[in-house]
């Protein structure tokens, strides 16, 4: 090849589909040593469909089903969501179970889901961040002043600017303008699903989705997710874990879904494979205490 001549780019790998998923999803569940796994899930786009209005997003009632019953196990699975909202909205919206941990805001915090509430750390920002948080805010309402179908989110530690609702050349302008914005006043500066997102805090899911298994000693992975910042997750995951693209576009994942609906009916088929595992050892013919009938202690 000549020096000055570029070489091909290599092919990008498709990832596996969901049949190959499910038969991974089954062997992962099947081997002692994997156990727990931790199944960690993005939320907007991966277990609720995407709205215009954020506040409408709730997940898919087949995955809400499918997560309980993934709860119930804590010895085989442990559940988390790992999501750009604040803690506290995904709290609000998610409907997921008690023991649920929550990382929210891209990886900034993080909450546990308790029987009655969140039991979760208070996201402090020092003075420059709520100074540029505050000043971020006045300048993404600028960029969103005058333009039909643009709106300003604003979060703990970030602004976004949503476009969903804009045509498309109103919509790009207002991403560009907030890029800029972003480039001069942010930590970190998302490029999202018809949003640009600009925090003050360094923060990704990655770094948030290992130090979480790490604390818990999960034996593998199984992380889900539609949007660029999952694509962090997924390449901070090893060969041993599962990643899943939900939806269309290049990503690191070893396996695509084509929508939440297909990713809720494999959450479901995993829930029905733990359903039948054999019961922990310790709890094998003990009463069951939450029958009415159980020897009392
Ligand atoms: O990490 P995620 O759980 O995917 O959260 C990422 C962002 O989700 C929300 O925006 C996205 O969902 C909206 C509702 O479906 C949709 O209108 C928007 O276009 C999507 O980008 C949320 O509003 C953001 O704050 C999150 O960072």
């Amino acid at each position: 090849m000549a020096p000055d001549e570029t070489p091909p780019a290599p092919a990008a790998v498709e990832p596996a589909g969901t049949d190959d998923l499910r038969a991974a999803l089954r062997g992962l569940v099947a081997d002692p040593a994997r156990r727990p796994v931790l199944v960690a899930l993005d939320f907007d786009g991966t277990l609720a469909p995407l709205q215009d209005d954020p506040e409408a997003s709730r997940v898919l009632p087949e995955a809400v089903e499918a997560l309980r019953g993934l709860a119930a196990r804590p010895d085989l699975v442990r559940l988390a969501l790992v999501s750009g909202r604040p803690a506290a909205d995904l709290h609000r919206l998610a409907d997921v179970p008690p023991g649920t941990v929550l990382i929210g805001s891209h990886g900034a915090e993080r909450a546990r889901v308790a029987e009655h509430g969140l039991d979760r750390d208070v996201l402090t920002l020092t003075d420059d961040q709520a100074d540029r948080l505050a000043r971020l805010g006045g300048e993404m309402q600028q960029v969103a002043r005058g333009r039909d179908g643009v709106w300003v989110e604003t979060k703990p530690a970030a602004v976004v600017v949503h476009t969903r609702m804009a045509d498309a050349a109103t919509g790009e302008a207002a991403e560009q303008e907030a890029l800029g914005v972003g480039a001069h006043l942010g930590s970190v500066t998302l490029h999202g699903k018809k949003v640009v997102e600009v925090s003050v805090l360094e923060a990704d899911k990655g770094a948030a989705l290992v130090a979480l298994r790490t604390e818990l000693g999960a034996g593998a992975v199984v992380c889900a997710g539609d949007d660029v910042t999952d694509e962090d997750a997924f390449r901070a995951l090893g060969a041993g874990d599962l990643t899943v693209k939900v939806g269309e576009g290049t990503t690191a994942a070893g396996y695509r879904v084509p929508d939440p609906e297909a990713l809720a009916g494999l959450l479901a088929g995993l829930a029905a494979d733990v359903a039948a595992a054999a019961p922990p050892p310790h709890a094998a013919g003990e009463a069951d205490p939450a029958r009415e009938d159980a020897p009392r202690a």
